[in-house]
């Protein structure tokens, strides 16, 4: 039976192949979907709305791992990016930087957190964040320095209710430890095979296959 769909960006939605990008198998699937489909990302906001866009699905996306939610036509914007940046300016003083180099595209957009490269040190990051009352969540793809109180499961609380949908409707796919509270919140959860421990370790169930491939087993279960 179809349902409601949450899905994570990175590590779901992308190339199953190890290439860059998102798998384009998605997008026909995606747009014909006869539920609300939505992207829950930790990514700043314009990312999941241009995604939405291009796919030509409504915009419907829970974005900077929860901080910003959007759907019908209702935007808001939980926490600032304030706490983040005394953090980030404490890490500079430790004579580190985000790591993306100039223009930085990751956070140029970003208003409730801030986000490093994961080849910036662990260590001082996480020490900083906790100096700041912040956390550190790895994605797998960036470090995300964020207020501990925010997460992406809440977002979705506020997507149903502004859909009037119950949240447990929905059934979740995601790859990472920012996905957990997604599943807590869906109905029911898949990691993608190349989910971090987490992540599979929160979710009901586990596809075969990975990245994409793996969301697209899940769409023909629904089916
Ligand atoms: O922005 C990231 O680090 C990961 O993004 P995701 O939540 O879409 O996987
Ligand atoms: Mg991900």
């Amino acid at each position: 039976m179809t349902a409601p769909l949450v899905l994570d960006i990175d590590g779901t939605l992308t190339r199953a192949d190890g290439e860059p990008g998102i798998d384009p198998r998605v997008f026909e699937p995606l747009r014909e979907w006869p539920e609300p489909v939505v992207i829950a990302t930790g990514k700043a906001f314009p990312f999941p709305v241009a995604l939405s866009q291009f796919v030509g699905l409504p915009e419907r996306v829970i974005a900077e791992n929860g901080g910003i939610v959007y759907a019908e036509g209702e935007a808001s914007v939980v926490g600032d990016r304030a706490a983040a940046e005394t953090a980030v300016a404490s890490l500079r003083d430790r004579g580190y930087d985000l790591g993306w180099g100039q223009p930085d595209l990751v956070n140029r957009w970003r208003e409730t957190e801030i986000a490093a490269n994961l080849d910036v040190p662990e260590q001082p990051l996480r020490e900083v964040a906790a100096e700041h009352g912040l956390e550190v969540v790895d994605t797998g793809y960036a470090y995300h320095i964020k207020d501990p109180e925010i997460a992406k499961g809440d977002g979705l609380d506020a997507v149903a209710e502004l859909l009037g949908l119950d949240p447990s409707a929905f059934v979740a796919v995601g790859d990472s430890e920012n996905d957990v509270s997604t599943f807590g919140v869906a109905g029911e959860s898949y990691a993608v095979a190349n989910a971090d421990d987490a992540a599979l370790a929160a979710a009901d169930h586990v596809t075969e296959g990975v990245h994409a491939a793996g969301t697209l087993e899940v769409l023909d279960l629904l089916r």
